[in-house]
């Protein structure tokens, strides 16, 4: 029987060059350190894999380049399918299951905000495209319909295939409705609220953050959390002090996507040739704020940074 899916995966952030391309010879060595670090597993395609600004050739070459390089060290990958356009993202849920993933990463349909009864035809759409690959979806904050832990149970019942939701989580009300409502699904919230996910007994894993930051330490820091909750709330508080003093304010005061905030995470752990710039017309975050930044993360969570 297959493992249920969990834990720390690492996002493939999108290396973006001068001019505006893909570099493909970054991704594949972003990869290679990825697979190296030991992370639980390895999705492409979330938010900073930037799923929202790539040709369909470059989409088939990035998930070619993770599936080759994944199959043939061992290491579990999801691929994010996602896409606004729930026509594309049939298609491309359909040539992601002949890479044979772990799971298949969707979004609901994102430009006229679905019903109920809309989001079950459409996860029955893409589980017909993923021929038997179970899905994963992705229903961030942002989101035009963001579903609620009784609206979600409604739809997860209707929709067999779909193992896991990568949601941001929320107080504890919030909390007490996922346990409530969603037993049994695999919850993966925000990875830096990774270990008051676990202490509530609602997480299974994150899509993370933390991984941006340092894959090796959100690795550590991921597999203590079962033997020493303690010691990783720790960690957290000190983390989420740090973001929201330090990241949040780009987004918050100057209107940085949340890719920007990633790619910035990654240029501050400095672990592979990423760096902080997006695709136009999102704007990114200057490297030399990575510079700044590296030393006060190191000093706010030196567990990570391994
Ligand atoms: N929203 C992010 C989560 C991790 O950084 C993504 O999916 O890229």
């Amino acid at each position: 029987m297959r493992a249920r899916l969990r834990g720390n995966w690492a996002t493939l952030l999108l290396p973006i060059a001068d001019d505006d391309s893909i570099a493909f010879g970054s991704l594949k060595a972003e990869i290679d350190v990825l697979i190296d670090a030991q992370v639980d597993g390895i999705y492409s395609n979330g938010t900073a894999g930037e799923f929202h600004n790539q040709t369909e050739a470059e989409y088939d070459r990035v998930q070619a380049t993770l599936a080759a390089a994944c199959a043939s060290a061992g290491m579990p990958f999801v691929i994010g399918a996602c896409h606004s356009d729930p026509m594309v993202t049939r298609q491309r849920v359909a040539r992601a299951a002949a890479l044979k993933p772990r799971a298949i990463q969707i979004i609901l349909p994102d430009w006229w905000p679905l019903t109920d009864g809309e989001a079950v035809d459409f996860l029955d759409l893409a589980a017909h495209a993923a021929d038997g690959v179970p899905l994963v979806l992705y229903n961030p904050p942002h989101a035009k319909r963001v579903l609620t832990p009784p609206e979600l149970q409604w739809v997860l019942a209707r929709a067999p295939t779909v193992e896991a939701v990568k949601l941001g989580d929320g107080d504890a009300a919030w909390y007490a409705a996922a346990r409530a409502h969603l037993a049994g699904i695999s919850l993966f919230v925000p990875g830096h609220h990774l270990a008051t996910g676990m202490r509530e007994g609602v997480a299974a894993g994150a899509f993370s953050n933390v991984a941006c930051l340092n894959p090796r330490g959100a690795q550590r820091w991921t597999d203590l959390m079962a033997t020493d909750i303690a010691a990783c709330l720790d960690v957290e508080a000190r983390l989420q002090a740090f973001i929201d003093t330090h990241i949040w304010p780009f987004r918050r005061d100057h209107g940085y996507s949340n890719a920007a905030l990633d790619k910035l995470l990654a240029a501050i752990g400095d672990w592979a040739p990423v760096g902080t710039r997006l695709r136009r017309p999102y704007r990114f975050i200057d490297a030399g704020e990575a510079r700044r930044l590296g030393p006060i993360a190191r000093e706010a969570v030196p567990e990570l940074f391994i």
